[in-house]
């Protein structure tokens, strides 16, 4: 894609926010199993089609009475028989028969013969009893629409009477990978091939994400057989993504080809990794990710512009990543970067709690240990101009899914490294 005049540059939260504005989603609705809802959005208000508890039933193990029973003060029980004056009544279990009042099991005792009796009468009428709804109310507000459907939601539904329940369908994602040089995972790689493991990463995150990629077969760089794929795409998608970028290649057309079907919002972004992706949206309100090739960058961008537009499907808000200061465990140096380069480079990094506040180690100066076992980093900081100083302090952005970082103590001990080269 050569730069062409009026070539659109945007930073990442102007590009993300424009194609947010731009895209238009019409959710579908599906009714599917409660037992299987979790993780999925409701798509209509639910409220509770019964009570719990349907009838008055005992908070704790113990013995059904009726109170007037005990309101002159302790009766005489030498009489009393297990279904008449009393009955044996369990917690969240309806009390039969018209018992009002429950005594605990802890205050009752029983002779050699069986006979009852109290240690304490029961301070009022209806102690211990759950009334009808204590726990749910019919006609209660269960859930939201736009809300998520937890492991406990799902069980509060159950509990109102909910066997099934609405919740928007998964919206389906187009993933086309392209590139003459790419080839399926998995088969033999000739020279000078690159495997195609992009479509893996991506396909992983949007299941994660709640919806439902459609991996497309490698198209060749090809103006007009990119154009088909993408036609075609759009035509049945919610959202899609051409894996070509919008680099300066003779090879690079995903651009040219978005072009014919999609009004280009930003041909390229501010920010590293995966600077050149564009971001367009269709005339029917369709956004088409145009995601750079290096799957480094791919990682990213991923998240920054796709996760926004699938939530946007769901009704959900965007929340802004959490970001927190921290001090820089190495020197990030920028100086070698071609001057006046504008892309701002967001440097992946293992974020931890420190005593005093957060430390970040950029993933290149890590042991071998630790990047294998935190490879994708928990992190950015952002780098822009010559980089950072060792010991700087610098933001630090949380990484999707924002996992709360380890404790520093002990864990950069072998740190060797102190300064990355950008
Ligand atoms: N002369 C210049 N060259 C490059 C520039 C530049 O400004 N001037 N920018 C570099 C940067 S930064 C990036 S990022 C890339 C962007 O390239 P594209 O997004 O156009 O991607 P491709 O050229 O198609 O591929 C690059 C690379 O990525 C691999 N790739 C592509 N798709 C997949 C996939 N689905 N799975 C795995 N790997 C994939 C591809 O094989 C290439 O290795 O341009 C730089 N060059
Ligand atoms: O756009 Mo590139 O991924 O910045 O390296």
């Amino acid at each position: 894609m050569q730069e062409a005049k009026g070539h659109i540059w945007l930073t990442r939260e102007d590009a993300r926010a424009r194609v947010l504005e731009a895209s238009r989603f019409s959710p579908r609705v599906e009714r599917i199993a409660v037992a299987q809802s979790v993780g999925r959005v409701c798509a209509a208000d639910v409220a509770s089609r019964q009570s719990l508890p349907n009838a008055p039933s005992s908070r704790w193990d113990g013995v059904a009475v009726r109170y007037d029973d005990f309101a002159a003060g302790m009766p005489d029980t030498s009489g009393w028989r297990e279904g008449r004056e009393y009955a044996f009544s369990n917690t969240g279990i309806g009390i039969r028969g018209d018992y009002d009042t429950v005594v605990r099991i802890e205050e009752v005792s029983f002779d050699a013969e069986g006979r009852i009796s109290f240690a304490a009468a029961p301070a009022q009428r209806g102690a211990l009893v759950m009334p009808v709804g204590a726990t749910l109310e019919e006609g209660e507000p269960l859930a939201r629409t736009g809300q998520t459907i937890t492991p406990e939601l799902a069980a509060l539904l159950a509990g109102g009477g909910w066997a099934e329940v609405d919740v928007y369908a998964r919206p389906r994602v187009a993933f086309i990978p392209s590139g003459n040089e790419l080839v399926d995972a998995g088969r033999e790689l000739p020279l000078g091939k690159n495997v195609e493991t992009n479509s893996l990463m991506a396909a992983a995150k949007l299941r994660a994400w709640g919806a439902e990629p459609l991996v497309r077969p490698i198209v060749a760089d090809d103006v007009g057989l990119l154009v088909e794929a993408l036609c075609e795409a759009v035509e049945d998608c919610d959202i899609v993504i051409l894996n070509g970028g919008s680099s300066k290649g003779t090879d690079d057309c995903a651009v040219p080809a978005i072009e014919r079907v999609a009004r280009v919002l930003c041909h390229a972004v501010l920010m590293g990794p995966g600077a050149h992706t564009s971001l367009s949206v269709t005339s029917e309100g369709v956004p088409v990710i145009g995601l750079s090739g290096p799957s480094g960058g791919a990682e990213c961008t991923i998240d920054w512009y796709v996760k926004p537009l699938v939530d946007r499907y769901f009704g959900l808000g965007f929340n802004e990543p959490p970001k927190v200061r921290a001090r820089l465990l190495a020197a990030l140096d920028l100086s070698q970067r071609s001057s006046g380069s504008k892309v701002k480079m967001a440097v992946r990094c293992l974020l931890a709690r420190s005593s005093d506040g957060f430390v970040a180690a950029p993933m290149g100066v890590l042991p071998e240990s630790l990047r294998l076992q935190y490879r994708g980093g928990n992190a950015f900081v952002f780098a822009s101009g010559v980089g950072f100083a060792l010991g700087e302090e610098a933001e630090a952005e949380l990484r999707y899914p924002y996992a709360f970082p380890p404790r520093a103590e002990g864990l950069f001990d072998d740190l060797e490294s102190h300064a990355l080269v950008l």
